[in-house]
């Protein structure tokens, strides 16, 4: 006779573990006592407490061991968007999590917390203060926007309280922090090439960037209120550090933290949206002659020259969240874990 372990509420898997946000999220599960099961494609790291199963998340036979005995399950893994690879991010984003969705009811799983983005809302046009009612993007920004919108629908929407499966999302935007292979990277690039002299717009737009620190605190609370009879249910929630800053004085922040100087020329928005698209075309028709990959791709104008902060009052009321750890302090310790990104070095 063979008796099945009743999960422990301590025992939980992080599907996406290897990468930046699911490696800070499995250090603060393990301090807080948690037993991890990561699930990635790669192994980026070993931690005591941490059983790394590796796979594709399309695959279920290869899922199935990572969740035995796991009450918990946070699905963090999504290639990454500056892949831009159409194909890639359905089978991933959206196969793929129907079938990290399966696996959890086979596998006798009790919760799922997806990481969704704000993203999803976002059109490529002003949003101020978005509440999580706004309705999903009918013309996502790019493909992985697209897919990342279908994500979240088939997570919520898998919430179950009959069949025993408790779900909830959550929205971060512009997470950042140590060991961030995009945005501080990306940035610095481009200034050692000599493209952080322009400011796109006036300057003005209000963006959230969020410490990874902040978002691993949202997941948690999340997934320590998510029970059958919590409001939380089937929801999404916005997780930001709650401080709207000018974009440009973000990126001027983490450039002069690390020695470069700041963009100071003003480019008209219109003007470089357009040669952006322009460039898009051409890479596009280009494409089986050449490859190239622009620098300033129309989404990517998009993110540096508007408004897009979102309202985190419905995390506030119903997880109890509050950001841990300030803006300041969070560009502090990030400009400060990537020594080798520094001008000179
Ligand atoms: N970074 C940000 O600013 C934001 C991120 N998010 C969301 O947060 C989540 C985490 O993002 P982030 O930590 O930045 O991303 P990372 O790319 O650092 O981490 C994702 C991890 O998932 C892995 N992975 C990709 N495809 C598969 C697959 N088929 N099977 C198993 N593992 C896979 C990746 O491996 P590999 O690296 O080899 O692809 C990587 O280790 C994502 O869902 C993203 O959409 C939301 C809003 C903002
Ligand atoms: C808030 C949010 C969603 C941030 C996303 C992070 C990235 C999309 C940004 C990180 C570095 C940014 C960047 C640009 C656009 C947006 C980022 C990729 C530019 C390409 C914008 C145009 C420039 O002048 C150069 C910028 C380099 C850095």
């Amino acid at each position: 006779m063979t008796t099945r372990v009743r999960p422990s509420n301590k025992r939980c898997a992080v599907i996406g573990g290897s990468g930046f946000l699911g490696r800070h999220l499995v250090e603060k599960l393990l301090d807080r006592g948690y037993s991890v099961s990561v699930f990635d494609i790669r192994q980026s790291y070993e931690l005591p407490g941490v059983a790394f199963h590796l796979g594709d998340l399309c695959d279920k036979q290869a899922l199935l061991p990572a969740m035995k005995d796991v009450s918990l399950v946070f699905h963090c893994a999504s290639p990454a968007p500056a892949s831009d690879d159409r194909g890639l991010f359905e089978r991933v984003n959206i196969q793929g999590t129907r079938i990290v969705i399966q696996a959890c009811i086979e596998a006798g799983v009790q919760k799922l917390v997806l990481t969704s983005s704000a993203s999803v809302v976002f059109e490529g046009t002003d949003i101020k203060n978005g509440r999580e009612d706004l309705p999903y993007a009918k013309k996502p920004i790019d493909y992985y926007t697209e897919t990342k919108i279908e994500q979240e629908k088939l997570v919520l929407e898998a919430c179950d309280k009959e069949k025993g499966l408790l779900t909830v999302a959550i929205r971060p935007h512009g997470i950042f922090g140590p060991r961030d292979p995009q945005l501080v990277p990306i940035l610095v690039d481009a200034a050692r090439r000599g493209k952080m002299k322009f400011i796109i717009g006036d300057g003005t737009n209000l963006v959230d960037f969020t410490f990874v620190e902040n978002v691993v605190h949202g997941h948690i609370l999340a997934a320590e209120r998510l029970r059958p009879d919590s409001p939380i249910c089937g929801k999404p929630y916005h997780i930001t550090n709650d401080e709207p800053v000018k974009f440009w004085d973000f990126m001027s922040d983490v450039l002069v933290g690390l020695g470069y100087a700041a963009p100071r020329y003003h480019l008209p928005y219109a003007l470089v949206y357009g040669l952006a698209l322009l460039l898009w075309l051409l890479a596009l028709i280009l494409r089986p002659l050449v490859s190239f990959k622009p620098t300033f791709t129309p989404m990517r104008v998009a993110l540096a020259g508007t408004h897009h902060y979102y309202n985190c009052e419905r995390a506030k009321q119903d997880l109890g969240y509050k950001p841990v750890v300030s803006l300041k302090d969070g560009i502090a310790r990030t400009v400060q874990s990537y020594p080798h990104l520094r001008q000179g070095a």
